[in-house]
């Protein structure tokens, strides 16, 4: 991916972190997947009393964009108020790898340093399909 469309993704995924709805948390994350065919969806994290049961934003993303129909991801950024990288959660990883083995851009609160990975490379224990859980012993 270029520089430019790498910037455009951290645009958008700090212009919706403003909208993050995190009152218990106090900690706010943004997060843009693009499509393969060029959309871009943006999501917040949106939590509630029960904390367990809080949105993330990546997953936020990801029911935006298939819920309008598109189900093939190239990438999704993510952004947070941390100072350092963030990182998707357990649930976000196996929602993620629901649509396949995206590319992972990682950043930081504020600047435009990026770390690249495919979601593979991390998501560990997580099952990429139906057929690999069902194949496991
Ligand atoms: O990758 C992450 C990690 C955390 N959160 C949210 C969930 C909760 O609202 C808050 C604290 O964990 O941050 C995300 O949205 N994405």
């Amino acid at each position: 991916m270029d520089k430019e469309s790498i910037l455009h993704l951290l645009q958008r995924a700090r212009e919706v972190r403003e909208n993050a709805y995190a009152p218990y948390s106090k900690f706010r994350v943004g997060a843009a997947l693009l499509t393969t065919d060029g959309k871009i969806f943006t999501g917040c994290n949106v939590e509630n009393l029960a904390y367990g049961s809080a949105t993330c934003a990546e997953r936020t993303g990801i029911c935006k964009a298939v819920s309008e129909g598109s189900r093939t991801f190239s990438a999704c950024l993510i952004t947070s108020d941390l100072e350092d990288w963030i990182y998707p959660c357990g649930n976000c990883r196996q929602t993620l790898a629901e649509f396949g083995d995206m590319t992972l851009i990682l950043t930081k609160n504020e600047g435009d340093e990026t770390k690249i990975m495919k979601l593979s490379d991390i998501h560990g224990g997580c099952f990429a399909t139906m057929n690999e859980l069902l194949n496991k012993e």
